[in-house]
């Protein structure tokens, strides 16, 4: 039977108000892209991303489920302990969420009673229904949006997810710049072997100071350290006991100094501590209580304790001299406080 006019009305009315919907979460989205395209880290990103969704759909709340352990070794490891992440963020097993997203395909429920174990608690209270929003880098499953409402026809299994799937596609794939970004600065800035900060990064640091000390007069001290007859550990025990012992003496160093001060690996068997707001005889203090630490703490190795001791040289800096000045003077000092110890080893 043909229709009638009222019907074929009805229906390009039904069309055209779908069509403004579609339209207006098309803007939304565009507007939560264009944002999170300008973080300049991965929490960052996260975080816009989380308030915008939840701001732009009006959610009653929003969680970033990730997959553990993580399926691509960089991924966001460093960030797991702060405390946006230990509010905003769940840990669920892989094996969990591939079953909600076998496909890689959103996932819509409104029966919830079975879904404790994916929603945390406080959202759970006011949910009636959830949509979870794979994220996939390097075509990896690493975790799922979870937004909640609490219409239960909000989020019902037969509604469409072309837009969820879009979001997914769009956020995996301005996250995975970042993280790509963030993965190449922390190897242009870090040490491999010992995960401390590089020379480059120290560079970076000690001229930092310096421009701080020229404005606000704070002044820092730098200790130029070298580990004791590293090469004779080297010829004795091997390359990979050397490496072990460059790695549990920047551990320790690390250990020792102050949040504020940094560690750097300067090369091979030296490092260079950076100590804010400390005068020559602090330094010097300083250097004297790493240098008893690791010569009362040897390095336990197959078994054995294997001696493993540093010396040290002091350098204040007066706001005066360059970089280079007083790294050449904290060297000269550690050269000097070489020749005590070996006068004294003999
Ligand atoms: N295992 C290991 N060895 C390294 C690494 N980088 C440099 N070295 C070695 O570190 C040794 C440093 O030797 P030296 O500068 O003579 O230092 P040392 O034996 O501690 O001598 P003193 O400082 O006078 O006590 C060299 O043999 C380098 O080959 C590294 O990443 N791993």
């Amino acid at each position: 039977m043909a229709k009638t006019v009222e019907q074929l009305t009805a229906e390009l009315n039904l069309l055209i108000e779908n069509s403004k919907q579609n339209e207006l979460i098309a803007k939304k989205l565009f507007d939560i892209e264009t944002s999170v395209l300008s973080a300049r880290s991965s929490e960052q990103l996260l975080q816009n991303l989380l308030d915008l969704i939840k701001k732009q759909f009006s959610l009653s709340g929003i969680y970033l489920l990730l997959a553990s352990p993580p399926p691509i070794s960089y991924l966001l490891n460093s960030n797991l302990q702060s405390n946006w992440h230990k509010t905003h963020t769940k840990q669920v097993s892989s094996d969990t969420l591939k079953q909600y997203h076998p496909e890689n395909q959103p996932f819509l429920s409104n029966q919830l009673a079975s879904y404790q174990h994916l929603v945390p608690a406080p959202l759970l209270a006011q949910a009636q229904s959830i949509a979870l929003t794979p994220l996939t880098l390097e075509g990896k499953l690493f975790g799922s949006l979870l937004f909640c409402d609490n219409d239960p026809d909000r989020f019902t299994p037969q509604l469409g997810t072309f837009h969820l799937q879009q979001l997914a596609v769009k956020v995996s794939l301005c996250l995975s710049n970042v993280l790509i970004r963030e993965q190449l600065d922390h190897m242009a800035h870090y040490d491999r072997l010992t995960k401390v900060a590089n020379r480059r990064l120290m560079e970076i640091c000690i001229n930092e100071e310096l421009i701080r000390q020229q404005r606000y007069g704070s002044h820092f001290s730098l200790l130029f350290i070298d580990c004791n007859k590293f090469k004779a550990i080297n010829d004795t025990y091997g390359h990979d006991c050397g490496d072990k012992v460059l790695a549990y003496v920047a551990s320790q160093l690390s250990e020792l100094i102050r949040e504020n001060d940094r560690c750097f690996r300067y090369a091979g068997d030296e490092f260079v501590i950076m100590l804010a707001n400390q005068s020559f005889s602090e330094a010097s203090l300083v250097a004297q209580r790493l240098c008893q630490f690791f010569t009362e703490h040897p390095m336990p190795y197959q078994n054995q304790q294997l001696n493993v001791t540093i010396s040290c040289g002091v350098a204040t800096s007066n706001g005066s001299q360059t970089m280079d000045e007083l790294l050449k003077t904290a060297d000269q000092q550690l050269y000097l406080s070489k020749g005590h110890q070996t006068q004294a080893s003999e």
